[in-house]
């Protein structure tokens, strides 16, 4: 989406990143993380990151708090740019990115103070009433579930009180109760003013908890804006078998649906109305033999989104580059397939000529002999058949020219 035409552009920006680029070296050569990203994070409410796994989600957070330096581009937090944000920001961002690193045996609200944003017993009672830990402050985190450490681990980001809360996957791992608990809290921060930028590869939880979202696929943005208008209402994927699956790729194609194959099956993804698209097939003469639906997965949105997203080009590696060489210096010197097609050519015009220089000699010879037999029996004889002049007649193979020659 452009920067002028996103809803809230014109409303304060909380983050915005210009063609931010990130790669890591690794022994199979440099993995593209994040591929000229331009991110729009408007100001209040919950924006998510929405990719599958390996999108790039989490390297853009790290890119963002200074745990990460990007290749290429720029980004501002609040206002501020990114050399600048840990200097000039220190307080008004919260984030939980990576294990916050609890000691098990100190309770909850000791893990706290030991932080060091924390100020004071207040301060750190506030937000363990705001995460729904008042009640377990004095318990050891050791016996804390998934969840509880999850919202202390959120108590911890918002000690300072931050305008600007970023998390990394908040309810990775945690039970549906746990998770359910962590969405609603993440909502309530947004409510009290604070913006919250998040990352998820779950579609369901992007749809619940976001105002905005971004959707990431091979580290670029595939689709952004409001979560109703990018991922709709959970459209769903339909599933079918027709007689001709061609004719309805191509017909369902030409009527708008977002179609593909699937072996014999015809896949129609983010379809509002299934019974649109078997009213379609019908105006065309095309019957459905079976069919099948399911809510849109998040491979099914970003295939819709970004219908043929380019592979992200890897780097080669060194070894990649020294087979490339072998194999060139191989194929220089091996003979060129031209070479090759004239060295056969070539070869076959001389087996033609060796054939015909062996046929005119075999008839020269038996020329010869018929021309020995003739004079043999004349001799005793003195005048057989021939003409008058001696000349032998000349016999039906004996042309001096073969007719049947071949060219090569
Ligand atoms: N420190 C690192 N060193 C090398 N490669 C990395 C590093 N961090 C991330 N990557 C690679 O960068 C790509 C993006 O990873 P990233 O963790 O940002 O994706 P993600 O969308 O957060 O994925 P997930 O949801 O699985 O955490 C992946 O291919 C990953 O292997």
């Amino acid at each position: 989406m452009n920067r002028a035409d996103h809803p809230q552009a014109a409303a304060a920006v909380a983050v915005e990143t210009l063609g931010l680029r990130k790669t890591y070296a690794g022994v199979r050569g440099r993995t593209i993380a994040v591929d000229g990203l331009d991110l729009l994070v408007p100001a209040r409410g919950v924006h998510a990151l929405l990719g599958p796994a390996k999108a790039g989600k989490s390297t853009v957070l790290r890119l963002l708090l200074g745990l990460a330096r990007a290749d290429a581009g720029a980004a501002r937090l609040l206002g501020v740019a990114m050399p600048d944000v840990g200097r000039e920001l220190a307080g008004r961002v919260g984030a939980l990115v990576g294990d916050p690193g609890f000691l098990d045996r100190l309770t909850g609200r000791r893990n706290l103070l030991m932080h060091p944003a924390a100020t004071g017993r207040e301060q750190v009672d506030l937000a363990l009433r705001q995460t729904g830990l008042a009640d377990a402050a004095a318990d050891a985190v050791g016996s804390y579930s998934l969840g509880d450490r999850r919202r202390l681990a959120l108590a911890a980001a918002l000690l300072s009180g931050p305008d600007l809360l970023i998390v990394d996957d908040p309810t990775r791992g945690l039970d549906p109760t746990g998770a359910r608990e962590v969405r609603t809290l993440l909502r309530r921060i947004a409510g009290r003013g604070t913006t919250v930028l998040m990352t998820t590869d779950e579609l369901v939880e992007a749809q619940q908890l976001a105002d905005t979202v971004t959707v990431l696929a091979g580290g670029r943005v595939v689709g952004d804006g409001p979560a109703a208008d990018v991922i709709g209402d959970l459209a769903t994927a339909v599933r079918l078998r027709v007689d001709d699956g061609d004719r309805a790729v191509a017909e369902l194609k030409a009527a708008g649906f977002h179609v593909r194959r699937d072996g014999d099956a015809v896949v129609v993804d983010g379809v509002a109305e299934p019974a649109g698209v078997t009213r379609a097939l019908a105006r065309k003469k095309l019957y459905v033999t079976e069919m099948s639906t399911r809510r849109e997965s998040l491979e099914s949105l970003v295939r819709r989104l970004a219908p043929e997203p380019e592979p992200t080009p890897a780097a080669p590696s060194r070894a990649e580059r020294r087979a490339a060489r072998q194999e060139a210096r191989r194929r220089a010197a091996r003979p060129s397939w031209r070479q090759r097609r004239r060295e056969a050519f070539e070869a076959r015009v001389a087996e033609k000529q060796a054939a015909y220089a062996a046929r005119v000699a075999a008839r020269e010879r038996a020329a010869a002999e018929k021309e020995a037999t003739r004079d043999g029996r004349r001799k005793p004889a003195q005048g057989g058949p021939g003409k008058r002049d001696g000349t032998p007649e000349p016999s039906p193979g004996s042309r001096s020219n073969d007719d049947t020659e071949e060219t090569a």
